[in-house]
């Protein structure tokens, strides 16, 4: 499992192009065949990817985590941005459609991932945080889901909100997530922004036309940078940093945070004037 250090807003300031991209971009996630997993040091995040071709993919423990099982002490939030698959939570299958979110609670012992076509795989997207208590697995299905409409074509933010795992809807012990799908013609993101103290959050951008990136700003509102990413990179935003992003073109992110405080609204707002 790969460790990711954060910065804090003081080393930020002096971070180049480079290190901005080691420190708070991960590259190289769903890698056909494998599991792929990122531990990050603020919030105990661990970020990850399984793309099952033929053979299943099995969600094993890891070294750095101390545990006998992955989800001995932690608590998973599970996306399918890829073809049709199946998680196997002990022995109960749940089948993921594109955009279908999977919450497995605390003291599952046994994770699996499988794609119905392996020509066509599923991509799931992992993000996962240490849970106090046990909540029950459970799955939503995106026709289930109902849309939070934000933004205007004038402003060029037209999107919708979908959200899966929070305090109204499936319930957990930090992690809240869902993601928000960009209208055609519109590219902003989270644009006015915001900050949050009380909580960390993972970008994770899909959808993005290969020939295309999404600018993610990010930074203190008085000091804000850019990473340049491509499809199915992932940003991780310390609660001292705006996070949004602006594409050359359409796209769609999962946003997911662990932290205190499940309220989605629970932002600091910032008015686009007081951002340099
Ligand atoms: O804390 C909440 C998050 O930053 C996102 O949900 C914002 C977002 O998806 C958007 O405005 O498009
Ligand atoms: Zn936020």
């Amino acid at each position: 499992m790969r460790l990711y250090q954060m910065a804090d807003a003081v080393r930020y300031e002096m971070m180049n192009t480079d290190e901005l991209r080691e420190t708070f971009l991960l590259e190289g996630l769903f890698q056909p065949g494998e599991i792929e997993l990122a531990y990050v040091d603020l919030d105990r995040t661990v970020i990850g990817s399984a793309v099952p071709t033929k053979a299943a993919l099995k969600l094993e423990t890891q070294p750095e985590l101390r545990a006998d099982y992955f989800l001995e002490r932690r608590e998973l939030g599970v996306l399918n941005v890829g073809g049709a698959g199946s998680v196997v939570v002990d022995g109960k299958s749940f089948d993921l459609d594109k955009l279908d979110c999977l919450y497995v609670g605390r003291g599952s012992k046994e994770v699996s991932f499988t794609s119905k076509d392996a020509k066509n795989p599923a991509n799931f997207y992992l993000l996962s945080y240490p849970a106090h208590a046990e909540y029950p697995t459970a799955m939503v299905k995106f026709a289930d889901l109902k849309g939070l409409e934000l933004g205007s074509f004038e402003t060029c933010n037209k999107r919708t909100i979908y959200k899966a795992i929070y305090k109204e809807g499936i319930k957990s012990c930090q992690l809240v997530m869902g993601f928000t799908l960009l209208a055609e013609g519109s590219n902003w993101n989270t644009m006015p922004a915001h900050t949050h103290m009380r909580r960390s959050e993972v970008y994770f951008y899909f959808d993005v036309d290969p020939a295309h990136r999404v600018f993610h700003l990010m930074g203190p509102a008085d000091a804000t940078s850019h990473l340049v990413i491509a499809d199915k990179e992932v940003v991780v935003s310390p609660g001292w940093s705006i996070h949004s992003g602006v594409g050359t073109k359409n796209y769609g992110f999962c946003w997911g945070m662990g932290g205190e405080n499940q309220a989605y609204d629970d932002m600091d707002a910032l008015t686009i004037a007081e951002l340099r």
